[in-house]
């Protein structure tokens, strides 16, 4: 049996009056990558912000690795356990250098510091990993958005995530990126990590998820496979008929 990497239960998020997070519960579970679907404002961007603790529900709880709740965690405490994202907005050090990045991305990512020879080893694998390995000595400025994006995955990729987030990673790309990407999310699936992946492009996710969970109004409104997600009345009502 898979182990749990997130366990969300009962968590309510309000702002004001206006209710994003309803009562939702959901595992995620390590080995997987599951992808978070809906409509705009369906709560898909609050529930990582609260698996990250930007944001304080208002009720639940959220177990990370069956054991250790999240809520009431600092964000820093809660990426040094390894629940890491990259938001969807690149946003890189345009005067740093490709290599510089995933270094960052990498000693960050550890409690001791690495010694010089297991950062070089780990960068280099990272840079194979996102394709950048050509480009690793090119100023970040330079890249195209396309691989800012593979940059910044990369940069958490190097701190060795048990939880891997991924807000919107196909915005604004190019076919060929999009399909370089998916590419990309399937190569860092592992035993030990759970990926967990928000976007709106549904070929994307269909090449990718192993799971979908859609979400409508803060709640759960389907889970399953891509092919069910397509199939189910309600998710084409809400979401994918439009
Ligand atoms: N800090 C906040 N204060 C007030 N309302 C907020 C706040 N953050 C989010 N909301 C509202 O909560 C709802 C859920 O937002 P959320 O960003 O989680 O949706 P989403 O599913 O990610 O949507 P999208 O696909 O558009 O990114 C939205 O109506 C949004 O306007």
């Amino acid at each position: 049996m898979a182990m749990t990497a997130l366990l969300v239960d009962g968590l309510s998020v309000r702002f004001g009056s206006f209710q994003a997070i309803d009562d939702l519960s959901l595992a995620i579970d390590y080995g997987e990558v599951r992808a978070v679907i809906g409509p705009n404002g369906a709560g898909k961007t609050t529930l990582l912000d609260v698996i990250s603790g930007i944001t304080r529900p208002k009720q639940g709880r959220v177990l990370f690795d069956g054991a250790h709740e999240i809520v009431g965690r600092s964000e820093a405490a809660i990426a040094r356990a390894g629940i890491r994202r990259k938001f969807q907005k690149p946003s890189v050090f345009e005067g740093l250098s490709v290599r510089q990045h995933i270094a960052i991305g990498a000693d960050v990512g550890f409690r001791s510091r690495l010694d010089t020879p297991a950062l070089e080893d780990r960068v280099g694998e990272v840079l194979e990993t996102v394709r950048l390995a050509d480009k690793a000595d090119a100023l970040a400025g330079a890249l195209s958005h396309g691989q800012k994006q593979w940059l910044e995955i990369g940069m958490v990729l190097a701190s060795e995530p048990k939880v891997l987030m991924l807000d919107e990673p196909v915005a604004g790309l190019t076919d060929e990126e999009t399909e370089r990407t998916a590419s990309l999310v399937r190569a860092l699936k592992r035993p030990d990590r759970a990926i967990v992946v928000v976007e709106h492009d549904m070929d994307f996710v269909e090449r990718i998820a192993d799971r979908v969970t859609v979400l409508h109004e803060g709640r759960t409104l389907f889970e399953g496979s891509m092919d069910r997600v397509r199939a189910d009345p309600a998710v084409v009502e809400v979401y994918l008929g439009r």
